[in-house]
């Protein structure tokens, strides 16, 4: 019989509240529950940063508490606490989103983000050469597309690729590569899915898409760094990470927390974009992250039928704004049917068309930025020395 959220309640009635309430199951520090298909049921626990040790034999009675009711699969129970800005950390870590999948708890330290301040980059991933970026200000830019057509055209270059979709407040690579079916765990990491000789990840193929909506920083973070650090990458030239939109916290973390070799930029042209798109850029370099460069996305319209080409949002805009700031402009790419359709089917067009003109032109950003990974060049443009007469 299939579990309900009253279920799950009456469950937690039987566990003691962090605060003055009779029960877990009255207690505002209770966050909604949600109860997925297959039995998963996920739920959070509000503390604060000091009680979290104190909470967690409460967490772990209430993961067992509704662990052992009949028709569940799968529990996460999740402590969620925020710091105030520029407090100390919290004494524990937090349990894992993806402890619930089986796998490790999350390193320490690793969950409990506040708003960071500048400072030295976190870890690497062993095996991993190149972590990057490929963020934006902005949502609905095309940030995942040119990801995850950014991955495939490093691929092409016969590059060890893979992708890490961070985006959990909207995870779209699924959807970009047609894959639903859940990771393997294999002793205590996951197994990437494969699609188009990318190995691939996606905190979609973890939870029901709109679980991760109702995620808050702490949980983001650790489910973040354990995408990273207990997911069997292998070796690998490059791994592409598609951030979540936008500057606040959650960016600027995962910028601080993970060892990126650099971030690349995408914008559309119009005036709003770009000024968010400044404030990537702003990001990453307050915490030293080099920017690899700017892509300007639906750059222009480029009439299938006739071959005739429109601005439609001022095109050029993010060349100038590239300039401005001192960082490297990587190229445009039209707004294209092609490029939706592919990406809307689960082959996005560098794989879907590996010979064509859109194809070619993530081609020539994906060797940019290899250029600039290998050759260690800094994110920002080589000075222009101009000679007047
Ligand atoms: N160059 C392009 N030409 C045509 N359609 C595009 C192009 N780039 C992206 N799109 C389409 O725009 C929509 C948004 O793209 P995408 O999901 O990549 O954006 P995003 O910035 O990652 O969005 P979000 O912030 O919601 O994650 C998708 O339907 C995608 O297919």
């Amino acid at each position: 019989m299939a579990v309900t959220e009253d279920d799950v309640r009456r469950a937690l009635g039987a566990v003691p509240a962090p605060d003055d309430a009779p029960s877990l199951a009255q207690s505002p520090a209770l966050s909604k529950i949600s109860v997925m298909g297959g039995g998963r049921v996920i739920f959070s626990i509000e503390t604060t940063p000091e009680q979290a040790g104190a909470i967690e034999p409460i967490r772990r009675a209430a993961e067992a508490a509704v662990k052992a009711l009949p028709g569940v699969s799968d529990v996460l129970v999740a402590l969620t606490a925020e710091r105030a800005p520029g407090s100390a950390p919290a004494p524990k870590p937090q349990p894992s989103p993806m402890a619930a999948r089986g796998a490790r708890p999350a390193a320490p330290g690793a969950a409990a983000p506040a708003r960071p301040s500048p400072g030295p980059q976190g870890a690497g991933v062993p095996g991993v050469r190149h972590i990057i970026a490929v963020a934006s200000g902005k949502g609905g830019v095309g940030k995942s597309t040119t990801a995850a057509n950014l991955a495939l055209a490093l691929k092409k270059q016969g590059l060890r690729v893979g992708l890490m979709d961070a985006d959990v407040y909207g995870p779209s690579v699924p959807t970009l590569f047609a894959l639903n079916e859940r990771p393997e765990v294999e002793g205590k990491q996951m197994k990437p899915l494969e699609a188009h000789g990318l190995k691939i990840m996606s905190i979609g193929f973890l939870v029901d898409a709109g679980t991760a909506m109702i995620w808050r920083g702490p949980m983001v973070m650790s489910a973040l760094t354990q995408m990273l650090t207990e997911v069997a990458w292998g070796e690998l030239d490059v791994l592409v990470v598609d951030m979540p939109p936008g500057t606040g916290d959650a960016q600027l973390t995962m910028a601080q927390r993970v060892k990126l070799s650099g971030a690349v930029i995408v914008s559309t042209p119009q005036d709003l974009a770009l000024a968010d798109a400044r404030r990537g850029v702003a990001m990453f370099r307050k915490v030293d992250v080099p920017i690899l460069g700017i892509v300007e996305n639906m750059s222009y319209y480029c009439c299938p039928n006739c071959g005739h080409r429109a601005d439609l949002f001022g095109h050029g805009g993010a060349r100038a704004e590239a300039q401005a700031m001192g960082a490297p402009f990587l190229g445009e790419i039209p707004l294209a049917l092609a490029i939706r359709e592919t990406s809307d089917a689960g082959s996005p067009i560098v794989a879907q068309q590996p010979d064509g003109e859109h194809a070619k032109a993530y081609g020539a950003i994906a060797e940019a930025v290899w250029k600039r990974l290998s050759t260690g060049a800094p994110g920002r443009a080589a000075p222009r020395i101009v000679i007047e007469r």
